[in-house]
């Protein structure tokens, strides 16, 4: 099938990459001109493990073209995917402009012949239908240049055809760093609509995947699609995002308390995981949760509800044991070494979780700034953002291209971030290099044990 996806961020081009892997005709658009110059290049702009392979691979077989030119994308697409931002604003609510902007330029671009739009971006519950308003805009927009002053009825100059196109949400739940994998392994696909036509199409679309022809275990049952109406399809996507980061605040409070009592969380969330009603996943507790979804998304629901006039108090409530819980390693640093002032402490990891480049609403930009502001200087090495340099724009850290150069000299080191190398650095070495060998393990990563054994003074998060 023609496919065009708009916006190549991490979910635009895996989706773009992926659905030409499997054998559709793809093309990517982006207004970002740097990035497109990149992918025609063969180059992901993002760090995601095997992105880079399936996008090159499409390229040779030519069933993937990147380009900047909308009108070109909507010409190619019988299915048009909107795949832009959708950032928080300082109110928690979603900015919607992105997806505004290219709904508006979809309308502006449509040539006949019928077309399915479909939102990937995680959007407000009733995006559907606005969006659906903001494409007939565009082509309203559009028959007004056409019309010339006192001529012609509009509907006679923009075929009819034109406007034939249907709205479908279609969320979105790979995860970073293993977003290949999870587009190709999905646990369920949901389409929302109210159009037979279109589901039908997106159920073609994705035939190859509901059936396990790329996926890790292809004796699996086809992976279960849910059709629903628009709005519930929003409101899962946010549901989703919003138990599970009130699954990680309730491991993260239980944390906290076994940290009092002297429990060891890692054994409870084995030993309540094991309750097949829980589920051992994302039941890891540590500095908490970050990244560009769960706070934004998190805290979107919780303005959609109170515009409703209902206060979310469950998801308020995850979001302040997290804000608290992202500080957590702070408090175990002044527990141990009391004043931070003149202190160094070294951050082994900086972005959000492993197998990412991505920074955004990262644990390790709250502590960095924490520590700055009680006087400590922070260095940091991540095995990501050390080769990529200072693109992130971070400040107040000093970024070292190795973990026994961060090691040396520092007061402290704190894991934020359970990058696998880190499994197996020679932490026997690195203590030794330290002022003061003090390990904060901020994602209960490292055995404690091993880490005594290497000279450490080990401070896990709830054992
Ligand atoms: N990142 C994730 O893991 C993830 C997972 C599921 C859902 N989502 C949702 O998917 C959406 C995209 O997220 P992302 O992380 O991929 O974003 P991103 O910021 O990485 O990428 C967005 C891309 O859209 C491009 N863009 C913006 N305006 C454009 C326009 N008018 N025309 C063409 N391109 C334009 C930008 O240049 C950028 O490349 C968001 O709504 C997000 O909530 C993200
Ligand atoms: O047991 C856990 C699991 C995760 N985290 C943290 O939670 C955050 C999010 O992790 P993860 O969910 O693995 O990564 P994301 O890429 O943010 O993926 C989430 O957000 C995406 C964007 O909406 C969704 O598509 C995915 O389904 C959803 O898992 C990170 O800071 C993790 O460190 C924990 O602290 N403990």
């Amino acid at each position: 099938m023609r496919v065009c996806v708009i916006g190549t961020g991490y979910v635009g081009l895996v989706t773009g990459a992926c659905l030409a892997h499997i054998g559709h005709d793809v093309i990517c658009i982006d207004n970002n001109e740097e990035k497109v110059k990149l992918m025609k290049s063969g180059q992901s702009p993002i760090f995601e493990p095997g992105l880079s392979e399936i996008m090159q691979s499409a390229i040779q077989t030519g069933k993937i073209q990147f380009s900047s030119d909308l009108a070109a994308g909507v010409a190619h697409g019988e299915i048009l995917f909107i795949a832009v931002g959708t950032p928080p604003l300082p109110t928690g609510e979603s900015d919607t402009r992105y997806v505004e902007a290219v709904a508006r330029g979809i309308g502006a671009n449509l040539n006949g012949g019928y077309k399915v739009i479909v939102n990937k971006s995680t959007v407000p519950i009733g995006s559907g239908d606005w969006v659906r308003m903001i494409v007939l805009d565009g082509i309203a927009e559009r028959q007004k240049t056409l019309v010339p002053a006192g001529g012609i009825p509009s509907d006679e100059v923009l075929p009819e055809s034109v406007a034939q196109f249907d709205v479908v949400s279609n969320p979105e739940f790979l995860r970073e760093g293993s977003a290949v994998y999870d587009t190709f392994n999905p646990d369920r696909i949901v389409l929302g609509g109210n159009s037979q036509k279109a589901i039908t199409l997106m159920q073609e679309l994705y035939t190859p995947i509901v059936e396990r022809k790329y996926a890790a275990d292809q004796s699996l049952p086809p992976v279960p699609v849910l059709a629903t109406d628009l709005s519930s399809a929003e409101m899962i996507k946010y549901a989703a995002n919003a138990f599970l980061a009130t699954k990680i605040s309730f491991i993260n409070e239980v944390a906290n308390i076994c940290d009092r009592v002297g429990a060891d969380v890692t054994q409870v969330a084995k030993g309540i995981g094991l309750d097949s009603r829980i589920g051992k996943k994302f039941l890891q507790a540590g500095i908490g949760w970050g990244g560009s979804c769960f706070p934004k998304d998190v805290a979107a629901l919780i303005h959609t509800a109170d515009d409703y006039g209902y206060e979310a108090q469950l998801m308020k409530a995850a979001v302040s044991v997290n804000e608290r819980q992202r500080l957590i390693a702070l408090e175990k640093l002044q527990q141990v070494l009391k004043i931070l002032k003149g202190k160094t402490v070294g951050l082994l990891g900086l972005t959000f979780k492993p197998d990412t480049d991505d920074m955004r609403d990262a644990p390790a930009l709250n502590l960095i700034e924490q520590l700055n502001r009680l006087g400590a200087k922070v260095k940091a090495y991540d095995p990501i953002v050390s080769q990529t340099g200072m693109r992130h724009g971070l400040s107040g850290v000093l970024v070292e291209t190795d973990a026994e150069r961060l090691a040396d000299g520092c007061d402290a080191l704190v894991l934020v971030t359970e990058w696998e190398q880190f499994s197996s650095l020679d932490y026997a070495k690195m203590a030794k290099l330290m002022l003061h060998p003090v390990l904060i393990d901020g994602r209960n990563f490292l055995d404690p044990e091993t880490m005594v054994r290497a000279g450490f003074q080990y401070v896990g998060v709830g054992r």
